[in-house]
């Protein structure tokens, strides 16, 4: 019935109950004290809809694990829930490269991050993304180096964001985009779509065209958060 589509809300799934259950039965009971910490942290922030959904959260984590990831690169950072999930995951040694021109909001995060004792494994980099992954593509070195990459910000430049990454990622590497279902509106005719919501719908439809055509990668699209998909490079 068409009252039952879900609306903009975080969880795609086709009842509120159905997420929430999900959440308190395999999500919170799992999730580290200091994500549950910053969670809190960040409820009270404008713009706190922006945080990773912790389900989206737990599959990166399992991800970063599957792989054993050492090296990775996280566009948009926001308060840092998925930063610092990532820093808690990947070993003492391991490194991330996060990028984003909010300071303020990795501010907010950060106290967190220091209790929780990996903010040696973070390299914060205040910036658009774009010219950070420019210049570290003009290094060989760092040429097929990272073993992951989260990408969660500006939808418009996702397809950018691509191309560059797929240089910076091994062979095998994963990538993982956040919101590739833009809160279910990719699916919606545009008219029934909020005028906020128009733009990132747009760039997100031609974005999942473009990946789900790019032969170098494998890719699946999983309904946790706002749409996660999550693609291996080939070659
Ligand atoms: C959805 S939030 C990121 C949420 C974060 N992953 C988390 O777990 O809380 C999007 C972030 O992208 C950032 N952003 C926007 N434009 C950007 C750009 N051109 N380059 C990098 N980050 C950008 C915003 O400042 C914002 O902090
Ligand atoms: O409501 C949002 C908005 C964003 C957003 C907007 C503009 C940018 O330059 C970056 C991000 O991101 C969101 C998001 O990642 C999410 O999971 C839910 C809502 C929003």
């Amino acid at each position: 019935m068409e009252s039952e589509k879900p609306t903009e809300t975080k969880g795609l799934l086709q009842s509120r109950d159905l997420y929430e259950y999900i959440l308190e039965t395999n999500v919170y009971p799992r999730e580290p004290e200091p994500l549950k910490e910053l969670r809190a942290l960040t409820a009270s922030q404008p713009g706190a809809i922006m945080g990773t959904a912790p389900d989206a959260g737990q599959m990166i984590g399992l991800l970063l694990k599957i792989i054993g990831a050492k090296k990775t690169i996280e566009v948009g950072v926001f308060t840092g829930y998925s930063l610092l999930l990532t820093a808690l995951t990947i070993p003492d040694d391991g490194k991330i490269v996060a990028i984003d021109p909010d300071r303020e909001a990795y501010e907010i995060g950060l106290p967190v991050m220091k209790k929780a004792k990996v903010e040696h494994k973070i390299d914060f980099i205040e910036s658009k993304a774009l010219p950070v992954l420019d210049k570290m593509l003009e290094n060989p070195d760092n040429e097929g180096s990272f073993d992951f990459a989260f990408v969660d910000a500006d939808k418009i430049n996702y397809i950018n964001y691509h191309e560059r990454i797929m240089k910076l990622l091994k062979v095998n590497g994963i990538m993982v985009y956040d919101n590739t279902l833009w809160l279910g509106s990719v699916a919606r005719p545009e008219s029934s779509v909020p005028n906020f919501l128009r733009e990132g719908r747009m760039s997100t439809i031609q974005f999942n065209k473009s990946l789900a055509a790019d032969p170098r990668i494998e890719i699946s699209t999983v309904p946790l958060g706002d749409g996660l998909t999550i693609c291996r490079r080939l070659y």
